[in-house]
Formats: C-alpha cells, sequence, structure tokens
C-alpha cells in the first residue's frame, strides 16, 4: 500500500503518563479510517497529533512524503470537525464556512454555495449558529472543513452529540460524502458500531497501543486479540481447558482446538491449562432435534429477547458446568426450531468460528516469564 499518511514511531506522554506507545500507521489515499477504542486510550492524542495541535515526543508524520512531524498547524493540509460544534456564534452559516477561504469575493461565494449544496444547507445559509440544530451545525462544521479542499480530513467524534436519529443519518451523509470526495478522512469514535458502519478499515486502540487494524469484517469476524473480541460487537465467552494433546474440554465435551488469533500456530498447551472461548452469538448452532446428536449439547432455553430482525436466546448449557451463552436467530429460525414452546434443545460450536486466548493475560505473561527463565 503506497501511504498518504506514515506514522512511525510516535509516542507521546503528559507529565508521566504514556500516552501514544511507539505507534505505526499507514493511510493510503482516499481511505476513510477509524480510530476506535475505549476512553482514555489515546484516539484524541493520535488527532491531535497528526493535526500538529500537540508537540510530539518522538517519531515521525509524513504527508504525501512531507515529514510533517514538527510543522505548525497551519502548513499541514487539513480539515477538522470537533465533537463541539465549536462555530463562530456571530458568524452566519454562509459566514463560518467561508471563515478560511481567500481570494477574490466572487470566488469565495461561489464556493461556499457548492459546500452549502454539498451538505444540504442551501436554505439556512443567513442563520447564525443558535438557530441551527446540532446536526445543522455539524454540517456547518463539516462544510468549513472541506472548503479549502485540504487533503486530509479529521474528525473527532464529530457525531457524539447528536441525539440517535440524527447520528444514524449523519453517518450515511458524512460516508457518502466522503466516497463523493474521496479525501482521505481519520475519525476519532468510541463507537463500535459507528466505526463498522463507516471505515474503510478500523484501527482499534487501546492503552496508547494498536490493537489490530483491519477492514470491518476483519476486525468483527477475526479479533486479533482478547481484547478486540471484547470491545467489538457482542459475544460469548466459554470456559475451557486444553487437554494436552491438541484439542480442549468444555466441561465433559471435548472438541477440536480452534483458531489461536495473533498465533502463526498454535501454542503449546499443557493438560488442564484454563483457556477463554469467543464467539459470536449468531455463531452458535442451534438444532430442532429432540436429543443431542454427536458433537451436540442439551442447552436449556432461558429466555427469548426480541432485538427487532432477530431474537436473542439466553442458553444454559448443563454439561459445560452450567455456563451461559446467547445465540442471535432470525423470526424464521427460531420458529423453525420449535421455540417459544420448548425448554431445551441441542447446540453445536463449529471449532473454525471458534477463538482461542489465554485465560488471562497476566497468567499468559507469567508463563512466558517462567519460560524465559527456564
Ligand atoms: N493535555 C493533556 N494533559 C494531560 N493529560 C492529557 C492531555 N490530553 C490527554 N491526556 C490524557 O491522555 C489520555 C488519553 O487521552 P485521549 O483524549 O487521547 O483519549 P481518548 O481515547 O480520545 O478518550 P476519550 O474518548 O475519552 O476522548 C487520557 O488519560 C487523558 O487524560
Amino acid at each position: 500500500m503506497s501511504s498518504y499518511l506514515s506514522i512511525r514511531g510516535l509516542e507521546k506522554s503528559f507529565a508521566a503518563r504514556t500516552v501514544l506507545q511507539h505507534l505505526d500507521l499507514d493511510i493510503a489515499k482516499g481511505e476513510f479510517v477509524c480510530l476506535l477504542g475505549p476512553s482514555g486510550c489515546g484516539k484524541t492524542t493520535l488527532l491531535r497529533q497528526i493535526a500538529g495541535l500537540d508537540l510530539t515526543d518522538a517519531g515521525s508524520i509524513t504527508m504525501q512524503g512531507r515529514d510533517i512531524t514538527r510543522l505548525p498547524p497551519a502548513q499541514r493540509d487539513y480539515g477538522i470537525v470537533f465533537q463541539s460544534y465549536a462555530l463562530f456564534p456571530n458568524l452566519s452559516a454562509a459566514d463560518n464556512i467561508a471563515y478560511g477561504l481567500r481570494g477574490p469575493r466572487k470566488q469565495r461565494q461561489a464556493r461556499v454555495a457548492e459546500l452549502l449544496a454539498l451538505v444540504g444547507l442551501e436554505h439556512l445559509q443567513g442563520h447564525y449558529p443558535a438557530q441551527l440544530s446540532g446536526g445543522q451545525q455539524q454540517r456547518v462544521a463539516l462544510a468549513r472543513a472541506l472548503a479549502t479542499a485540504p487533503g486530509l480530513l479529521l474528525l473527532d467524534e464529530p457525531l457524539s452529540a447528536l441525539d440517535a436519529r440524527v447520528r444514524e443519518h449523519l453517518r450515511l451523509e458524512i460516508k457518502s460524502l466522503q466516497q463523493k470526495l474521496h479525501v482521505t478522512t481519520i475519525m476519532v469514535t468510541h463507537d463500535q458500531e459507528e466505526a463498522l458502519l463507516m471505515a474503510d478499515r478500523v484501527v482499534v486502540m487501546n492503552g496508547g497501543r494498536i490493537e489490530q487494524i483491519g477492514a470491518p469484517l476483519e476486525v468483527y469476524r477475526d479479533p486479533a486479540s482478547r481484547f478486540v473480541a471484547g470491545f467489538v460487537g457482542q459475544g460469548n465467552w466459554l470456559d475451557a481447558t486444553a487437554d494436552g494433546k491438541g484439542g480442549l474440554r468444555i466441561g465433559m465435551q471435548e472438541m477440536a482446538m480452534p483458531v489461536w488469533p495473533g498465533h502463526a500456530e498454535q501454542p503449546q498447551l499443557q493438560d488442564g491449562q484454563p483457556l477463554k472461548l469467543f464467539l459470536r452469538p449468531e455463531e452458535v448452532s442451534l438444532h430442532g432435534g429432540d436429543a443431542a446428536l454427536p458433537g451436540q449439547v442439551m442447552a436449556s432455553v432461558d429466555k427469548l429477547e426480541l432485538l427487532g430482525p432477530i431474537y436473542r436466546i439466553g442458553l444454559t448449557v448443563a454439561a459445560w458446568n452450567h455456563q451461559q451463552l446467547r445465540a442471535d436467530v432470525t423470526h424464521e429460525q427460531l420458529a423453525a426450531l420449535g421455540l417459544p414452546g420448548r425448554a431445551s434443545l441441542p447446540l453445536s460450536l463449529t471449532a473454525a468460528r471458534l477463538k482461542a486466548y489465554p485465560a488471562s493475560a497476566a497468567k499468559q505473561a507469567e508463563h512466558s516469564a517462567a519460560g524465559a527463565q527456564a
């Protein structure tokens, strides 16, 4: 991939606190990248580094081959939108958009008209921010950020102050605008649904590090770490143990060993070593029969929840030490299973869709340390 923006070994601390830990990231021209992670993981700090709003401690940022690491914000080529609309209250929508434009008046007016049309606000050009809704203000902020046709669009949680309906609508609008303009875009969000929906690639951050970079489907289906699995989307966690012969046990049931994300090959596991298994609710296979066939196990049905287009079924598996899990099915699948109306049904797991992780990262670290000493 030829990079439009290239970040190498970026580090940032505030006082004694390290916020970005030697970060590498490459972004291609025209890409829409979302920085996703929990509060405090360093997303905004990374965006501010790219914008030149904070000094960089170490590492480099290159844009189109130009080292911009030490350049002031005005000499970098980007437009930015913040969570708080940050419009000038005493300027109309049109004048807010025109603010950064230079050149002859007629040319500026034409550009403002073009931008107002782009964000669908031609009819509100004379309105002041206080006369605009949150969604409209954010459209003005977006038009202002795009006014000078920057090479990079930076969005810092631009939708999080808006109510759910407006947010859903604007997500799609921003995405289609970005595709139309083909402007390289980096958006900070803590909302995994938003990131999966809008991004070409999602950068999942945790504690100042990048845990995974991948297309939305990749991050969702093949989470590289236990953190990513837990943070992105819904999932089931099951306790299991290795059998020391390349397989595993859940309760009394034996299974082939599933995939180990982030491991080229399955690690050497001792008999009885605890594991965590992960699978999505839609990856639990339920069957209509009355008894468990080989490879299946009986699960009791604890509850049914309607989530609009799907049902979420709460299940307990007695043979797995009474572990609980959730399965998502369509309305048709639910009816085919004879639900509601039965107390238990056979369940099976597909090893290829299961992910195995060490039972605890701390234990894993202890294990490696013991291995290193040995
Ligand atoms: N100017 C600053 N001075 C001191 N500490 C800061 C500063 N800016 C950020 N931090 C700290 O750095 C850490 C990361 O902050 P950052 O804003 O990048 O997180 P974030 O992932 O964007 O989270 P949020 O979604 O809550 O904004 C936090 O612990 C924050 O308190």
